[in-house]
This record gives C-alpha cells, structure tokens and sequence, in this order.
C-alpha cells in the first residue's frame, strides 16, 4: 500500500479524484515537469509522517486538511490499469515570450536612371539622370510599457520599404522609410554566423535604439558618371540590396528585485500587495507565465519588483519552462524568496528552488536573498513557521532576513521591503554597464565600402555542368548593382573583371570556353575571346533573348550606334 499527497495543485487535484495508479501518476507528474514530491516511493515515505500528522492536528482542530490522502492496493490490478489522461503542457502562449526569432530586411536602394537632358535650345543637354533613394533601414527600441517578446508570435517579419528610383532632370529618388521594431528594456539581439551566434545590440533603457540592419545606398544615375572623357555616358547603377537577417532575441528582464519561489507560493499577491501591479492571481499553478514588474516606493525611493513565474524540481534543466524563468533572475540586483507555508514540504520547497538556482548559474545563489515565509494566515502555515525560520537560519540564512508574511493579509510585506530596501542601500551602486557598440549606418556603409574587388575566392564545381563560384563581399555587390541592360555597364563590369584579378586567375585554373561563371546572383559565360565586338555581339543576343527592346535612338549617344 503506498500514499499519495496531494497538495493544492489542479494538476494534483485532478489525478487525485481520477484515482489512477501511483506509477502512471508519477509519469505523468514527471512527463509534464511536476518533477517534485511525487516521483518516487522512497520520498513518499519521507513525507508521509510529516504530513499525516498534520492531517491529523488539522482534522483535530477543524480545519479542512489541505493534503488528502488515497489509498492504492499493490496487489490490485485493477488498480494498475491505464488511464488515458490529458497530457498537461505549459500553455503554448508562453513558448516565445522572452525569446524570440525575427527576420528583418532593410529597403533596397532606388535604381539610378539612365536620362538625358533634351529641351529647346539646349543640344546635348548632357545625362541627367537622377540617383536612387537610399532604402529604409530597421531599428529595434527599447520602450517602457512592454514586458515581453510575446508580440513577436504574431509577427516574424519586419521589413523597411526600398528607396524610390531616380528619374530625369537630375531628380534623386526619396529614401525609403525605416522600421522601428519595439522591445522591452532588457532586450539582447544576437546574430549566429557560421554557428557562433555573437550580440550586435543590447537595449538596457528605455528609449534606447539600435540598427539592425541598414538600407541600400541608392544606384547612381547616369549624370554621376559624366567625365571629361565620357560626357555622355549612357552607365546607371541598380540599388544596393538593403541588409538582411535572422536575428535572436532574448529578453533578461531590469529589475532591481526578483521574487522567486515554486508555483502557487504567491509571488504575484506578494507584488500585487507592494506595488500597483495587477497581476493575476489564482489557487493554481502557473497562473504567471511572463514576468509582472511593479514599481515600489518606499521613503521616496524607487525599487523595481519582477515577479518571476513558478520554478519546478529540474528548472536548470530547462523543466517546466526553468531556463526561460531563471534567465530573468540574472540581472536582479537581489532576490526575494517566497516559500509557500501551506506547502506539505516548505524546507523542501526551499532547498530544491535554491538548487536549481545555483545549477543554473552559481552566481544566482550568491545574490542577496530575502525569504519571505507566505501565508501565515492559515493556522498550518503559522505552526511551521519558527521550524522553517530555525532550519534556514541553520542553513546560514540571517534572521533579519527571514520574514513571516500573509501576503493575502498584507502581515509582514511592509517589513519585506523595508529589509529589501536596506540590502539595496548597503550593495554598492551597480556600475553602468559598457553597452555594446551598435553601429551607425555611416560606419556600416564605411564597412562596406572597406571591401576590395581584388579580395576574392575562387570555387570550382566541375562535377556537372562547369561552374566557378567567385566569392567576394564587394565584386558580389559590383555584380548586384550593375545594371546589365546597358552595354556600357557590361563593360565595365568586364573591366572590372580584368583589373581586379579574375579573370586572370580564373585563366590560370583552367577555365574553358563556356563554363559559367557565377558571382552572387549572376551567372556569365567565359569566351576566351576578350575582344569589345565578342563583347558586345554577347551583350546583344543576351538583351534580345531576353525580348529587350534596346535603349536608345538614333539621336541619343547610345551603344546602338555601333
Ligand atoms: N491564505 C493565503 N493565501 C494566499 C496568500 N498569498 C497567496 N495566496 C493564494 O495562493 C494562491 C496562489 O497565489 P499566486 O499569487 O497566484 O501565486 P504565484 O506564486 O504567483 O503562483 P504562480 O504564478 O502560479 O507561480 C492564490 O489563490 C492566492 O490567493 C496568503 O498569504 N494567504
Ligand atoms: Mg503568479
């Protein structure tokens, strides 16, 4: 025959009146992350004295035992057999909540115009094509009415709008619009290169802003490209490819303390008792799933309270949501631990919490710690109290420290702020801490353009069709932003090509004659023959199988004149 206490859980609850064998009840308990007392016989026989006696005194006084205990026969079968029960999972709202993975993608850059300037009077009004706008760029703010990543379920992608094309009469395009996306304080944007995912940008205040990604810079028109030698050049680029990604986000909460504690301990009365929170509150567990922050003032001082959702046996593992908890317990300043005294075990409660904290980063346990003793209103929980003050005192807990509240009463809350507030007084200030450098949209064009043509890759795939992969940061965006609808724009590009090194060291790997030769988004085929008529014979066919209808006229200077 074995026992079974049940505490005041719903989950608890349900397999009680179900009735469903010990061994199945563990599975399920340990299945949904209830790692805690009811998983092993040997525990059970721990508590069950403890706890019959105190179902025992109850009854003796009237109160309603908050434990009941089943009976289960062993050598019954009957008993054994298995119950299909409903699978309890965290609710799936919680899964993103302060953790989140965005793709942003800047604007591109307008297109340049290719245009000449044709009005009475004035011949060979010479180009006057416009640049393109620059593309909008995404930025990530830091606001102070969010607490969390949860809107980020709903939208995954945020785009910026792309910079407008130049157009004739030298007019520039207008730039795209920006995006910004707002975050909580506390946010961490990380991007994953490669495996190693490194932070770009760290938004501790409110109001704080950072550049995810920028925009395009707009394609020059053709009125840029006007030199002594060319004044009439017929050249307009396409707009640079504004920046994307994927990028991480994890949201470590700012506050100044972090109320801790198993589920149903009343973490969320305790903040809805000291500041104007209003958090919900309700005789289950898991009622929190995102951390509540309320701000308490005490002799004009300020202190920030988070309460932390309910941590289980097994949190540092990641049980019960435990790593999403914990994160948030990092960047408090102090703890305050709520033990629930109506609990069957509070010690036990008590010392599983403090493991899992130290498990999951043995910093946490080193942080300032108040333990507030909860619900002394109920006569169980008043009876327990000087056993629990006295072992945690043994544990090395200062009395000071220990605080017999009601947080439903209010009993003793006042004298938990007044002891968080002396531990804060007595902790050096916190140093503010060297944010990381977010770059400006100048240093990233400035990156960009730090980027040589002759710091090139070459990778040949032979297997199939002959392929050659040029990879390089800048001839990739050369390739991106030329716009091959213009013969002289080819040859540049072939120009390029020579000058730069690749076409050179293409020869020297044993290119052949109409192998292709892929540079980002553009495929060529290699001719050995580098005459401009090879060239531009090329050129031709590729516009007319494309259907172009050649730009230009017999009056304007064009290559169609050739
Ligand atoms: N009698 C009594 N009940 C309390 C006290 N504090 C909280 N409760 C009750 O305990 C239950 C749980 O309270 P919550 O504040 O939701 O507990 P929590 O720790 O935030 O729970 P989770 O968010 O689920 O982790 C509620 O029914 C509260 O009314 C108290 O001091 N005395
Ligand atoms: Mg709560």
């Amino acid at each position: 025959m074995l026992l079974l206490y049940a505490g005041s859980g719903a989950l608890l609850k349900s397999l009680v009146s179900s009735k469903v064998p010990v061994c199945s009840i563990a599975a399920q308990l340990s299945q949904s992350g209830f790692t805690k007392r009811p998983c092993s016989a040997a525990h059970f026989s721990r508590q069950a004295p403890a706890a019959s006696r105190r179902v025992a005194e109850g009854s003796a006084r009237g109160v309603q035992p908050r434990a009941q205990a089943i009976e289960f026969d062993l050598e019954d079968e009957a008993d054994f057999e298995e119950v299909d029960l409903p699978r309890k999972s965290v609710p799936v709202e919680v899964r993103c909540f302060d953790t989140a993975r965005i793709h942003v993608e800047a604007g591109n850059g307008g297109r340049g115009c290719t245009a000449f300037r044709r009005e009475k009077f004035v011949p060979k009004g010479g180009p006057s094509g416009g640049n393109g706008g620059e593309g909008g760029s995404i930025w990530m703010e830091a606001h102070a009415g969010l607490n969390s990543l949860s809107s980020f379920r709903r939208q995954v992608h945020f785009r910026a709008t792309p910079g407008a094309p130049g157009v004739g009469s030298n007019k520039h395009g207008a730039g795209g619009s920006d995006t910004v996306i707002n975050v909580p304080p506390g946010t961490v944007v990380r991007v994953s290169e490669n495996g190693d995912a490194h932070v770009i940008a760290e938004l501790l205040h409110a109001g704080q802003r950072a550049l995810l990604a920028a925009g395009g810079r707009g394609g020059r028109g053709n009125a840029s490209f006007k030199t002594a030698a060319d004044n009439a050049p017929t050249l307009s680029e396409h707009g640079e490819k504004g920046q994307e990604m994927w990028v991480d986000l994890e949201l470590k909460l700012v506050a100044d303390v972090g109320i801790i504690g198993v589920p149903n301990a009343g973490k969320s009365t305790l903040l809805s008792v000291v500041s104007a929170a209003k958090p919900k509150v309700a005789p289950y567990p898991f009622t929190t799933l995102t951390p509540n922050l309320g701000v308490c003032e005490l002799d004009f001082l300020t202190t920030v309270f988070a309460d932390i959702p309910g941590l289980l046996e097994g949190a540092h593992t990641g049980t019960g949501l435990g790593h999403e908890f914990l994160r948030h317990t990092q960047r408090c300043r102090l703890l305050v631990h709520v033990v629930d005294g109506s609990s069957p075990d509070p010690i036990g409660d008590y010392k599983a919490i403090q493991t899992e904290l130290e498990l999951f980063n043995p910093e946490l346990i080193d942080k300032p710690q108040v333990v507030a003793y909860n619900k002394m209103d109920l006569p169980d929980s008043a009876d327990y109290a000087d056993d629990v003050r006295e072992f945690l005192h043994q544990q090395g807990v200062g009395r000071e420290n220990i605080v017999a509240i009601s947080a439903a009463t209010g009993q003793g809350v006042l004298n938990v702020v007044r002891r968080v507030r002396a531990l804060l007084d007595e902790m050096p200030e916190p140093e503010p801490q060297p944010l990381p450098e977010t770059p400006s949209i100048r240093d990233i064009r400035k990156q960009r353009s730090a980027a040589r043509l002759d710091d090139f890759t070459i990778e040949p795939d032979l297997g199939g069709p002959r392929l050659w992969h040029v990879h390089g940061v800048a001839l990739q965006r050369f390739a991106q932003m030329t716009n091959w609808d213009y013969y002289e724009a080819t040859a540049r590009f072939q120009r390029v090509l020579e000058n730069s090194g690749v076409s050179s060291a293409l020869r020297k790997q044993g290119i052949m004659e109409g192998d292709t030769v892929v540079i980002g988004e553009v495929e060529l085929e290699w001719t050995d023959d580098q005459s401009e008529q090879a060239l531009y014979g090329a050129w031709k066919d590729a516009q007319k199988a494309k259907g172009a209808v050649l730009p230009g006229s017999a009056r304007w200077p064009s290559a169609t004149a050739r």
